[in-house]
């Protein structure tokens, strides 16, 4: 497939222009995993479908991307397109499996330094290996037709390099922390290499037709602030840096989501995104402190919140909300990925009033003007 037939005119651009800094009539939403287990529609393609397969056949992937958008019409301001962060450890020539119930898998995982000889391929063709993610995109935004923009992504080198060592997840990530501190210029060939792919990939997402672009660092927060300095911050800099760089006028929106990392706020506000989303370890005041406006601000209410009943879920919205303020510079989301067990019901509550709460604030700022 190409990207070649002009896609349909998009009808809300909400989050796009909040992460571009212009006003907003009320605060867009979009949630992390929002096409994920805890939609009964979801679990019932998994039976059928193993989960690496719903992400190499664009015919899935657009069906599973469009699920909760179309469950919640009107409500969620942006689709992110289903796929996961080790596609690129995939491309890079490791094998990764997904096991129900327990997650991701490496069965051959990096040991040695001289396993990225042998383990990884030497020059890796994103375009070829990728193939099936673009035609996703390319796919999914003809079906989105312009209803909501449409997210792409990657892993941020440091997360994706800990699940390539440990070979899956861990409390401790001790094998991948080893590499850093015993090889440390093998760690930082190693991010380097995999920051080359995530670039290509990026801008790849971007010219298939993905119109904003996050990069998450999941495991950001188990680095301390010195070493998030030397192993994550420089590779999270370049991809920013070059991406841009490559698309030029087609550049789009970029977000960084580096969860626990709330020491290198300041940082992340300065390396060339737009949007930093924050985990629930922030109070809006102390975020919008630290960034002044230099970049939006995404986030950030504990995922768990959901399981707390109605009431919980409308006082910790209305919080958020009217603390980050709802017309500027703001993108309501939760703090991480929405948990498999939450009652659909509660994603939608959780909708509907960042809705309603973000058109109340936006109603007093123009009063006040
Ligand atoms: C660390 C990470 C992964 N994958 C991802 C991250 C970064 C975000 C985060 O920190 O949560 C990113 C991701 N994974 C998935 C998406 C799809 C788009 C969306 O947000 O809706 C996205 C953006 C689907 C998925 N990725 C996965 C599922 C569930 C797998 C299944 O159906 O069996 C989904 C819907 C599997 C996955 N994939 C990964 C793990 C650890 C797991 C297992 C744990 C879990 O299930 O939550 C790696």
């Amino acid at each position: 497939m190409s990207a070649s037939k002009p896609f349909p005119p998009l009808k809300n651009d909400l989050i796009l222009r909040a992460a571009r800094g212009e006003k907003t009539e009320r605060a867009p939403v979009w949630v992390m995993r929002q096409a994920g287990r805890y939609l009964p529609e979801f679990r019932a393609e998994r039976v059928e479908n193993d989960f690496f397969k719903i992400c190499r056949t664009p015919e899935l992937a657009t069906k599973v991307t469009l699920q909760p958008i179309d469950r919640y019409a009107g409500l969620l301001d942006a689709s992110i397109i289903f796929s996961d962060i080790l596609v690129v450890p995939q491309a890079m020539g490791m094998t990764v499996e997904m096991i129900p119930g327990k997650g991701p898998h490496f069965p051959d995982p990096l040991v040695l330094p001289q396993d990225m000889t042998t383990k990884l391929k030497e020059k890796v063709d994103v375009q070829k290996e990728l193939q099936y993610v673009f035609d996703a995109i390319t796919m999914t935004r003809h079906e989105l037709d312009g209803r909501v923009p449409l997210i792409g992504f990657v892993g941020a080198p440091w997360t994706l390099m800990a699940y390539m060592i440990e070979g899956g997840g861990s409390k401790t990530l001790s094998k991948a922390k080893e590499w850093l501190f015993k090889y440390p210029k093998a760690s930082q060939e190693l991010l380097g290499r995999i920051t080359d792919v995530c670039i290509d990939f990026l801008v790849g997402q971007v010219r298939a037709g993905a119109q904003m672009l996050q990069v998450f660092d999941s495991w950001g927060g188990e680095l301390s602030p010195q070493d998030f300095d030397l192993f994550s911050l420089p590779y999270l800099t370049q991809i920013a840096k070059r991406v841009k760089a490559e698309l030029g006028s087609e550049a789009v929106p970029m977000t960084v989501f580096a969860k626990g990392s709330w020491y290198a706020l300041d940082q992340l506000s300065d390396i060339g995104y737009d949007a930093v989303s924050l985990d629930w370890t922030h109070t809006p005041e102390s975020a919008k402190a630290i960034t002044k406006g230099r970049v939006t601000l995404q986030g950030n209410m504990d995922p768990n919140v959901l399981f707390g009943g109605d009431e919980a879920i409308i006082a910790a919205v209305e919080k958020m909300v009217r603390g980050f303020g709802s017309t500027e510079r703001y993108i309501a989301n939760l703090g991480h990925g929405i948990l498999p067990t939450v009652p659909v019901e509660a994603m939608e509550l959780f909708l509907k009033t960042v809705h309603r709460v973000g058109l109340e604030v936006a109603a007093e700022s123009a009063d006040k003007q």
